[in-house]
């Protein structure tokens, strides 16, 4: 059974290094649908700085004309913070027991994975793809990564794309996306200091941010 993607972020706003990955990730395990889900409340970081109506409009106008990338609004009108294994969860209950799923995270999302709210059991929900990040290469992660998510990762590591179709959940791929140095804080900084972010963020989402006065 082909596997759906689930990439998870703020989007504080979106930018073309999300939407890359998440392209580069479904090429890769032959994926047609990627979840592209804004978290309404981040349980490990400040909230954003815009609402979540002004960041689930911006994701919607990026991912328009993609057929790959589905919105997806589980967490994104919560107020509480939002773990990852409730969200799992309730996508598992809705796709089936069988269904595998792969969540898409960036280099320096899995480098913190150990703090997520009962990480371990993040395996028994989904695979992992990990899309190299600038500024956060795998090389670098043998010195800066838990010993305990390092194991994991060693363990559960497959070359192998058929075995992400074949079972459900509990494999680690990973993949050297296009390279992309971009952020929501550097965005964030550059708008706030009246500088340009063209070519940063898809066409329609620099024209929201501008209409709508963001990040200012
Ligand atoms: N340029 C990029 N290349 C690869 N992965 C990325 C890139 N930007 C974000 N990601 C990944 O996308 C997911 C969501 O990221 P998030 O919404 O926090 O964006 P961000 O640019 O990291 O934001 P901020 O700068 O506010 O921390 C995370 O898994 C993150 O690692
Ligand atoms: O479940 C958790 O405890 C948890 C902790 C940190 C981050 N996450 C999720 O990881 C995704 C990327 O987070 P961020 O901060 O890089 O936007 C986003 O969907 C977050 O909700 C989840």
């Amino acid at each position: 059974m082909k596997p759906i993607g689930i990439l998870g972020g703020t989007f504080d706003p979106i930018h073309l290094g999300h939407l890359r990955l998440a392209e580069d990730l479904a090429e890769a395990l032959d994926i047609d649908e990627v979840r592209i889900l804004p978290t309404g409340m981040p349980p490990h970081r400040t909230p954003a700085l815009a609402s979540s109506a002004d960041r689930l409009a911006m994701a919607s106008l990026a991912i328009a004309g993609n057929p790959r990338f589905v919105l997806d609004e589980h967490e994104i009108h919560k107020t509480e913070p939002c773990y990852m294994v409730d969200t799992l969860t309730a996508l598992r209950a809705e796709l089936g027991q069988e269904q595998p799923l792969v969540l898409f995270v960036g280099g320096d999302a899995f480098m913190g994975l150990d703090g997520w709210h009962e990480w371990q059991r993040l395996f028994d929900l989904a695979h992992l793809a990990i899309a190299h990040r600038p500024g956060f290469p795998p090389e670098t992660w043998l010195d800066r990564i838990a010993p305990a998510l390092m194991t994991q990762l060693l363990m559960r590591r497959s070359n192998d794309a058929r075995e992400f179709a074949d079972r459900p959940a509990g494999r680690i791929w990973l993949q050297a996306v296009t390279q992309m140095d971009i952020s929501s804080s550097g965005i964030r900084s550059r708008l706030k200091a009246g500088r340009s972010i063209r070519y940063l963020v898809p066409e329609a989402v620099h024209h929201y941010i501008q209409h709508h006065h963001l990040y200012q």
